[in-house]
């Protein structure tokens, strides 16, 4: 079952109520760590009680004028392993509540790298970042010592209640009145907690998409003399995480009050009830102290279950926030009508038709492709042209099954894109995107990042077709430099080479590149084509083309017109028979027609 909203959307709804159970089903599997490490905890508030009983002996035995070394040893002893188990309980439960975060970020980690197109394109990777690191985080002290602490505390609360009950039904009464008082003022108050949570979580998402706005596009901010612009947005998303977290506090503050008051109102209505009963010799003034004592007593843990119940809503406004992006839509690996179907026999360039394809991003958006018809196939080079927004790099996506087509086929090998495993349909592409997106990391994992198992030689030779060999040696660490944030330390001649590169090392059966639109220099140009030319000898190519050498030497050249493919053939042939492809030829790829 997926749900469809996007996180960052539904984020802007009045945080639901997330089940609690989640939480469960994450502490669940780190359950015996926290009973063990809550268990020692026990163990070592239960020794520290043993101390002053020894301290008692210590005194009785000075008096006596005995010999201290027994119960001194006996003292230190308890010292001792109380001190260890108190320190090692804690511990324990913190292992464990850092393993639940653990488990919670590899679900989202998984469930992130997986998504969907799609669903990224409607996303704010800054809010993606800050529900995987904050949120996740607010878990911890959650699923670990809150969830202990409140199980503990429920106990002995029950444990006093019980013994009151035994005690004296009439003060039982009065008391009860109290507890009713500040289970109510509760059921009113901790939503509100876990409502300003989420509130405040969702500032700090947002302020995390708002600062990744930024670097993403940080000359263009800095030439726009937007600092000041983009300063005040994210002070003003960190201010509401603030605003949101003070009234968070208040609520927790109230919800303190909201149990100590009560508490202390039923003390001193049992000292006048129980006062006025002893009066009466209707009750024993034990009976009345030990009530009271027992009321006392029982304040620690009242205040300990409000103030686990006020942490927990923390956790689980933090849930809610993870869970919504657990239930986005990720990528199935592949359709059920691929299961068993082999497709990995084929070897040499693939074959890739459209079959009057019809496809739009989305119900409330226009149709792209109205009904697209090509094929290419065997070793060469086939060219996409067509004015900008007639779908070309659309071709692309639907190949690589980045979207589904809406009717029609897209087919490689003759086997629709939708019955492949995707594994095996992208293991056999290489794709460069039009941006040819370059990572952080150094030119070398740049590179094998599509091919982890590429061998020293094989890199070799795809610098060398790549024509980087040049980069490669002007580099201070060679293959090993760091080419920066999106490849910021190359140029866009570079950065394209260096994406053709990673495409050619996971030899594919099909190349897809998609030229950038913006102007290389005429070395960076018959470079470029030459790498496009060495690679079309061996395998499939397809090329979104806006450059004329790029074009001219197409062994097939295929004119998109919105949506529609309205002729193919070569250059010269196009030139004398398409009026749309010859004014193409004339303005954008600049030729005499
Ligand atoms: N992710 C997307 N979501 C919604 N609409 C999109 C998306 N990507 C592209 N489009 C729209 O689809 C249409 C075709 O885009 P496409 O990128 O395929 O055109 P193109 O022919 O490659 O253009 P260009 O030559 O300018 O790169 C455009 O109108 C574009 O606005």
């Amino acid at each position: 079952m997926t749900d469809t909203t996007p996180a960052t959307e539904a984020a802007h709804e009045a945080p639901a109520r997330a089940p609690i159970s989640r939480l469960w089903a994450y502490a669940r599997q780190h359950l015996r760590l926290l009973i063990i490490g809550g268990a020692l905890s026990f163990a070592g508030g239960i020794v520290g009680l043993v101390q002053p009983l020894i301290a008692m002996d210590v005194i009785d035995t000075l008096s006596n004028s005995e010999s201290l070394t027994r119960p001194l040893l006996y003292l230190g002893a308890v010292v001792i392993v109380g001190g260890a188990l108190s320190a090692l309980g804690p511990y324990l439960m913190q292992i464990a509540g850092q393993d639940v975060v653990l488990t919670v970020r590899k679900q989202l980690i998984g469930r992130l790298v997986r998504l969907q197109v799609a669903e990224v394109d409607r996303l704010k990777p800054g809010d993606l970042v800050s529900r995987l690191s904050s949120d996740t985080n607010l878990l911890r002290t959650v699923a670990s010592t809150t969830v202990i602490g409140g199980v503990t505390d429920s106990f002995m609360i029950l444990g006093g209640i019980a013994l009151m009950a035994w005690l004296d039904p009439v003060l039982f009464g009065t008391t009860m009145a109290m507890v009713v008082f500040v289970t109510v003022m509760m059921v009113f108050i901790l939503p509100r907690i876990q409502r300003a949570t989420g509130d405040s979580q969702k500032a700090l998402g947002d302020m995390g998409s708002l600062l990744e706005r930024v670097f993403s596009a940080f000359r263009t901010v800095k030439a726009s003399g937007a600092e000041d612009y983009e300063i005040g947005r994210l002070e003003a998303a960190a201010t509401t995480a603030r605003d949101k977290g003070v009234k968070a506090s208040l609520w927790e503050a109230l919800a303190g009050v909201a149990a100590f008051l009560p508490v202390n109102i039923a003390f001193l209505m049992v000292l006048g009830v129980g006062g006025a009963r002893v009066a009466s010799g209707a009750m024993e003034v034990g009976t009345l102290i030990g009530f009271l004592l027992l009321l006392f007593y029982l304040m620690g843990p009242i205040n300990g279950l409000v103030a686990s119940l006020s942490q927990l809503q923390t956790g689980l406004a933090a849930i809610h926030r993870v869970e919504e992006v657990a239930n986005l839509d990720s990528e199935a690996a592949g359709s059920e009508a691929a299961q068993g179907e082999p497709h990995m026999a084929a070897s040499g360039p693939a074959q890739v038709a459209f079959e009057d394809v019809t496809f739009r991003y989305a119900e409330d958006l226009p149709f792209v492709h109205h009904g697209v018809t090509f094929a290419s196939s065997g070793r060469g080079l086939t060219a996409l042209v067509g004015p900008s927004g007639a779908g070309k790099t659309t071709v692309f996506s639907l190949i690589e099954r980045f979207y589904p087509a809406t009717t029609g086929r897209v087919t490689v090998d003759g086997v629709d894109v939708r019955d492949w495993p995707l594994e095996d349909l992208r293991g056999l592409i290489g794709y460069v995107e039009q941006d040819a997106p370059v990572l952080d990391g150094s030119l070398r994992e740049n590179l094998v990042m599509a091919a982890q198992d590429a061998t020293e030689a094989e890199i070799e030779d795809v610098v060398k077709t790549a024509r980087l060999t040049e980069l490669v040696e002007k580099l201070p660490e060679g293959l090993d430099s760091r080419i920066g944030y999106r490849g910021t330390t190359l140029s866009g001649g570079e950065r394209q080479r260096v994406a053709i590169a990673r495409a050619l090392l996971r030899k594919p059966r099909l190349l897809l590149l998609d030229e950038a639109t913006s102007q290389l220099d005429a070395a960076n140009e018959a470079s470029l084509k030459q790498v496009m030319l060495d690679a079309a000898e061996r395998t499939n190519v397809i090329v979104v083309a806006h450059r004329l050498s790029t074009v001219t030497s197409a062994d097939q050249i295929v004119v998109f017109d919105a949506g529609l493919v309205r002729a193919v053939g070569t250059h010269a042939e196009l030139v004398a028979k398409d009026d749309l492809y010859r004014d193409l030829a004339a303005s954008q790829l600049l030729t005499a027609a």
